[in-house]
């Protein structure tokens, strides 16, 4: 029988929330296989038919169990992880709908817990794409009209 040839892996789209609560960031410790032990946004895998909208409220109801409010999109990166793993990340933005509520770890098996981190001192490492965002010196809070 003919060895059957490795698959090349299909880029994937992920949805990453930056959820705001005045000059602080929601990030988690994944724990996932990809960016294990890094810190990230709450956010995950597109599904089928999702708005991005949708999936950001989605994972983040999933991940933490905050609903959220205002969300709007804000940047797009594309990530070559490994050699197995590409995904192009949607950058979202939103706020929680009760801002003293907490973030619970609903999917401790993902994340070690989340905590809101000042935006000018983050954990470190952070996990590689928003990583690459905070090098490029990306601000992810709304403008004040000045
Ligand atoms: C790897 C990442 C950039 C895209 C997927 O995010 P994730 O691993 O948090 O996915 P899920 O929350 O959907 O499990
Ligand atoms: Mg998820
Ligand atoms: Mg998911
Ligand atoms: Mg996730």
């Amino acid at each position: 029988a003919t060895a059957t040839p490795p698959s090349t892996p299909i880029p994937k789209v992920g949805v990453a929330v930056f959820l705001l609560n005045g000059s602080k960031v929601l990030l988690g410790k994944r724990l996932s296989a990809i960016g294990h032990s890094t810190f990230a946004l709450p956010g995950g895998h597109l599904e089928f038919g999702e708005s991005f909208e949708e999936c950001a409220a989605r994972e983040v109801k999933e991940e933490t169990g905050l609903e959220i409010d205002k969300t709007e999109y804000l940047t797009v990166t594309n990530n070559v992880i490994s050699e197995k793993v590409h995904v192009v990340c949607i950058f979202m933005r939103a706020t929680p709908a009760d801002p003293n509520q907490k973030p619970q770890t609903l999917e401790p098996e993902k994340c070690d817990g989340w905590d809101w981190y000042e935006w000018n001192n983050l954990p470190k490492p952070l996990f590689g794409p928003l990583e690459n965002m905070v090098q490029s010196g990306y601000n992810p809070f709304p403008t004040t009209a000045s």
